[in-house]
């Protein structure tokens, strides 16, 4: 009452239970398919309580517009996380705290990042997704895996000139095990420390003091994955045969009159964030895709037709077909609003008191924007995986690219120019080569494939059996024919 002079209403929600509030109401899983169902009942503003904390949900983007882009000043923080220190992933730009820090860090991101700087980063992303259409004819029942080194090659060639492995990389499988490890941690009620951040003091050996132990594993492959391959450009670039690349692009801009090591600290940190903020983000959307080939037959054709007409049969298709492939624009566009790499994006905070519309809203609580991607009053039937809602009755593209999978205001995906051309150009070399269909079992019968999805930050497709066969004799050939070093 002190800090809500006025004595103003919480947005409306569920009735709290003493001390615990509504955690019970809460799913730890996919809380989005609750949000969504409470939307219906309380409206687009929802407030709710999780023991101390205030969490709102946003359910509509107008709501999302007034609050993340009109207040960006006031919208753009981050809940604090106590465990995110503790495992050594401060330097998450995703997860920093709104402030001097998180603008250093978002400042070099956006200059390596940038949609233009991002043009530079596209022989890569056409290498790498060629190398996983040959890696998809060898052995296309692990389409999953090649889904996953095309992300990781790109990102770790982009930022550290680094040609992965394509088995058991060193530095991918410790970027993805601290990866992972800070994913576990984020998920709710799974660290009480998040919720308790006294328990942080308590000595190691009291019972319940696991997650210290767990903190200092994680923080050992935190810091490997910062330094590894940190020094591996380090030394490449005094040996005079580095690969041009974010993290040696960053490196020779340090002012040598400054604070070399906290420059170098800053540099370290950037180019390991990168990884964990783009990888695992991209094979979900990548894997969408697929899917929906899988389950959408006559969209799939109809991207094939086009795919033809336009591009021809005797080459793949690059960068420079956007334009003229319509329906193929459309299809990778309802992939990414159909099922969101992201489903609750990643939650925002206040950084003041703020009224909304009548409502009081508190410093510092959670802002988590459910799936707007799926308000039946902007998308009809948003269950519905259909390319055509993003096109004119002409049949040419319109102006509704679903930017909200990228989150909003100042907070937005910061490497959205190179995801959105890595997962584009993945999705149209896979439609200009393959066929994908449902997989037979061993009489012959097709094997039912369901929508369903992983829970937490990043959800992925449950893993499906599909079958990828290349479009004919001539299809595999221009994807052998990439092979330059055959
Ligand atoms: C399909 C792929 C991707 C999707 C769907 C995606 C989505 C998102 C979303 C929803 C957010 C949170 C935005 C918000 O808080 O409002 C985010 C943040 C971020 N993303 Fe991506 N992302 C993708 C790929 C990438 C890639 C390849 C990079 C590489 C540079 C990247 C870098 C970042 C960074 C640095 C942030 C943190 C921004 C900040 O908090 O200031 N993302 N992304």
């Amino acid at each position: 009452r002190r800090v809500n002079p006025q004595q103003l209403p919480y947005p409306p929600g569920p009735k709290p239970l003493p001390i615990i509030g509504n955690a019970l109401q809460v799913p730890a899983g996919a809380s989005w398919l609750t949000y969504t169902q409470w939307q219906k009942h309380y409206g687009d503003l929802i407030h709710i309580r999780v023991f101390g904390t205030h969490v709102v949900v946003v359910n509509s983007a107008k709501i999302a517009n007034d609050l993340f882009e009109k207040r960006s000043n006031k919208y753009s923080d981050r809940p604090d996380i106590p465990m995110v220190d503790l495992l050594g992933w401060d330097f998450n730009i995703a997860l920093m705290r709104y402030g001097e820090k998180w603008r250093r860090n978002r400042r070099l991101v956006h200059q390596k990042f940038r949609y233009e700087a991002s043009l530079r980063y596209r022989p890569i992303v056409l290498e790498k997704v060629r190398e996983g259409l040959r890696n998809v004819l060898d052995k296309p029942e692990d389409f999953n895996l090649h889904l996953r080194h095309i992300a990781a090659s790109i990102i770790m060639s982009v930022t550290y000139g680094y040609e992965v492995n394509p088995k058991e990389d060193r530095f991918v499988t410790i970027a993805e095990e601290a990866t992972e490890m800070l994913v576990n941690a984020l998920l709710p009620g799974s660290m009480l420390a998040n919720s308790f951040p006294i328990l942080l003091r308590l000595p190691e050996w009291l019972p319940g003091m696991g997650f210290k132990a767990y903190a200092r594993k994680c923080f050992g492959m935190t810091t490997e994955m910062k330094e590894n391959p940190f020094t591996f450009v380090k030394q490449r670039m005094a040996a005079g045969t580095a690969t041009p690349c974010v993290t040696s692009d960053l490196l020779e801009g340090i002012d040598t009159t400054g604070d070399v090591e906290n420059q170098e600290a800053l540099i370290k940190g950037v180019s390991a964030m990168v990884y964990s903020a783009g990888a695992d983000v991209s094979v979900s959307a990548m894997t969408t895709a697929i899917l929906a080939m899988v389950l959408h037959q006559e969209a799939q054709k109809r991207a094939q037709v086009e795919m033809d007409l336009v591009v021809g049969r005797n080459r793949l298709p690059d960068f420079g077909d956007r334009d003229s492939l319509p329906y193929v624009e459309a299809f990778f566009r309802e992939t990414i609003r159909w099922r969101q790499a992201t489903p609750m994006t990643v939650a925002h905070a206040a950084s003041e008191d703020d009224v909304y519309e009548g409502y009081y809203i508190p410093k510092g609580p959670s802002f988590i924007p459910r799936a707007m991607l799926h308000d039946e009053r902007v998308y009809k039937d948003p269950e519905m995986f259909r390319p055509e809602r993003f096109l004119n009755n002409d049949g040419t593209v319109n102006d509704d690219y679903p930017m909200l999978s990228f989150g909003f205001g100042r907070r937005i995906c910061a490497g959205r120019a190179l995801a959105d051309a890595e997962v584009w150009l993945a999705v149209a070399s896979v439609l200009a080569v393959f066929d994908v269909t449902k997989a037979k079992d061993a009489s012959g019968c097709q094997i039912e494939v369901e929508v369903k999805y992983s829970e937490g930050l990043v959800s992925h497709p449950l893993p499906f059996a599909c079958s990828i066969a290349p479009r004919g004799e001539d299809a595999a050939r221009l994807i052998r024919e990439t092979d330059a070093t055959a």
